[in-house]
């Protein structure tokens, strides 16, 4: 288990950037290392805008996109297309211009997808799907998490059922604190799988919840570790209260 680490960039935009300089050097280190990668992408505002800012990188194509897996850490139970899915918002901001393949783009089942409106049976299948590289779930080489400000991460809330789960890889979240109310969400173990876990947050409105999950509260955000690095990725207005 690795000891959260802090580094803390001057502005939204700088983080944006500066986290996707690091993401793109992760995934071409691991490709250079096991010839392929596993990415675990998060929605919300800042993870969106590491997704842009790849997507606007020079070294963007350093990757070879091809040998990309890339996978959800969490996922609004919404139709297909619809603009509030991650995956939706994902695709906008950068993965409709990567030559990735497509079998290697794991998605959460949208409501009107195989599985209709039954999100346990659309989680179940993402767990089985993560189970299908060896072990529960693969070894991810980033799993990238944002912060809300009440310090959840993906979809696990402080005080929520899904945060006390202690089994399984992907599970249904009912009644969300933050809209829409249904989603799917990894759990903690399948967030703590990965080598780096990586919280992005930025802005005034974080800084209770960074330094409350780095300090002694009991909050998703500071619950989650990686097995090799767990990185706070921050602007100076959401460090301003550490
Ligand atoms: O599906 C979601 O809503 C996200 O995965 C969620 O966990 C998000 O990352 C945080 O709520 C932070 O969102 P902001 O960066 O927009 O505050």
């Amino acid at each position: 288990m690795s000891e959260p680490e802090k580094i803390v960039l001057a502005d939204g935009e700088q983080l944006a950037a500066a986290a996707a300089a690091r993401l793109i050097t992760v995934l071409v280190d691991a490709q250079a290392a096991r010839g392929h990668a596993h990415a675990v992408l998060t929605g919300g505002s800042n993870g969106g805008a590491l997704l842009k800012a790849v997507a606007a990188s020079p070294a963007r194509d350093a990757v070879d996109w091809a040998r990309v897996d890339l996978w959800w850490g969490d996922e609004r139970f919404l139709p297909a297309g619809d603009p509030e899915r991650n995956e939706t918002q994902a695709r906008e901001y950068l993965l409709d211009a990567l030559p990735l393949e497509p079998g290697r783009v794991h998605v959460m089942a949208p409501s009107d997808g195989e599985f209709g409106d039954d999100v346990d049976a659309a989680a179940a299948a993402y767990a089985a799907e993560l189970a299908g590289f060896g072990s529960a779930v693969p070894a991810f080489d980033v799993l990238m998490l944002g912060v809300g400000p009440d310090g959840h991460v993906a979809s696990l809330f402080p005080g929520h059922p899904g945060y006390a789960v202690t089994e399984g890889t992907a599970i249904a979240v009912r009644e969300s604190p933050k809209p829409p109310p249904v989603r799917i969400s990894l759990t903690l173990g399948a967030i703590g799988a990965a080598r780096q876990v990586w919280l992005l947050a930025g802005g005034a409105g974080k800084a209770d919840a960074v330094a409350g999950a780095l300090g002694d509260q009991d909050l998703p955000a500071g619950a989650v570790r990686g097995t090799e690095r767990t990185l706070w990725l921050l602007d100076e207005a959401a460090a301003s209260k550490l």
